[in-house]
């Protein structure tokens, strides 16, 4: 039988890519430099797989891809997926959770005790000379420990944050959504709630859901209008979540105190977005899961996936929507 052959369209692991190799064709965009568009028509044109990050999977990808049974993405994310369209084919789409979910929970940990502590604004103040300044109160923060912490999307890595709030900090874990959560009442005292309740309530609101229709600007005006004043609020799911000009709105009036962000409404964030001029804005490039051995993981399973794909096997991480 001929090995079916799959598109890498960034830089993987060497091992990763070995073990493609290992089952199929391929071919790899290995640099780190935009793709010119034919490289990626030339090889879609034959492509039975696609091994992706990021990529928007629409209707016009799988019009320039005829042979397409498949695409595994390194991500536990996927709203780049248009699932519809997907499913119209017969795509299968593939995803990558469970492998990063404790290491993003530590990144909102990082994000949550730099917002409340002040910690990434008053390196910057250390390093620029400005000690001597210091009358003492200018400096202080807020406490995580004890604290009320609110999060929407109570899913795998909303629970992992839930086990550092509870057994770390002591914090007092509420969250709101669609379906109750048992295991994570029972294990972490996490009180069910509505998201209104949960806003008005809570020290800290972490927002940890996919992008949906549904979550598209789950965070708004009114939102944030209904936050405790000097509520901190910390974005780990997708930037478009959030409405980015209420959030601006909201530190700008001062309605809550702090923000900790890891993702953008656009990303690269333009230099110009006023979130990056603000001293109580904690910026992060989207690194949620951006360690060695979590990406190397990752990587190792979206190349599992696609082989089990395009080989015929079913990969065990296929998203819900397309199961
Ligand atoms: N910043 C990063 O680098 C990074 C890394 C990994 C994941 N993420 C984002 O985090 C998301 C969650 O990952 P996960 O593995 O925990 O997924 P998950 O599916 O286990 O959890 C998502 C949870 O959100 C809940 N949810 C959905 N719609 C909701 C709504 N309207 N209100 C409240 N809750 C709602 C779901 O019921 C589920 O419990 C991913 O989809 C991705 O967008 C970001
Ligand atoms: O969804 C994910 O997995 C992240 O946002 C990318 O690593």
């Amino acid at each position: 039988m001929s090995r079916p052959f799959v598109f890498i369209d960034r830089p993987i692991p060497a091992e990763a890519e070995a073990y493609i190799g290992q089952y199929c064709e391929y071919a790899i965009w290995n640099r780190r430099e935009k793709m010119p568009r034919e490289v990626l028509l030339e090889n879609m044109s034959k492509a039975a797989g696609l091994l992706t990050a990021g990529r928007k999977v629409d209707q016009s990808l799988l019009d320039v891809s005829p042979q397409l049974r498949a695409v595994s993405t390194i991500s536990v994310g996927y709203n780049h997926f248009d699932i519809e369209a997907m499913k119209a084919r017969g795509v299968i789409g593939t995803h990558t959770p469970d492998v990063l979910t404790e290491t993003v929970a530590d990144l909102v940990f990082g994000l949550m005790l730099s917002s409340a502590r002040r910690i990434a604004e008053l390196d910057r103040y250390v390093k620029e000379g400005r000690w001597k300044e210091n009358d003492g109160e200018s400096l202080f923060g807020v406490d995580v420990h004890h604290a009320s912490l609110g999060i929407i999307g109570m899913g795998r890595i909303g629970e992992a944050i839930a086990r550092r709030a509870k057994f770390g900090f002591e914090m007092d874990v509420r969250y709101s959504g669609r379906s109750r959560k048992p295991e994570a009442e029972e294990r972490y005292g996490a009180v069910y709630m509505s998201m209104e309740e949960l806003l008005k309530s809570s020290d800290f609101i972490v927002l940890m859901t996919p992008l949906t229709a549904e979550t598209e600007k789950l965070i708004g005006r009114e939102q944030f209008r209904l936050m405790k004043s000097g509520a901190i609020f910390i974005n780990a799911s997708r930037g478009r979540t959030v409405d980015e000009a209420a959030l601006i709105e909201a530190l700008q009036e001062g309605r809550i105190r702090a923000a900790g962000l890891d993702v953008f409404e656009k990303e690269p964030v333009p230099a110009d977005n006023p979130l990056l001029a603000m001293p109580n804005v904690v910026a992060l490039p989207h690194i949620g899961s951006a360690t060695s051995r979590t990406r190397f993981d990752m990587a190792m399973l979206a190349a599992r996936n696609l082989v089990m794909a395009v080989t015929g096997q079913r990969p065990p991480n296929v998203i819900p929507e397309l199961k």
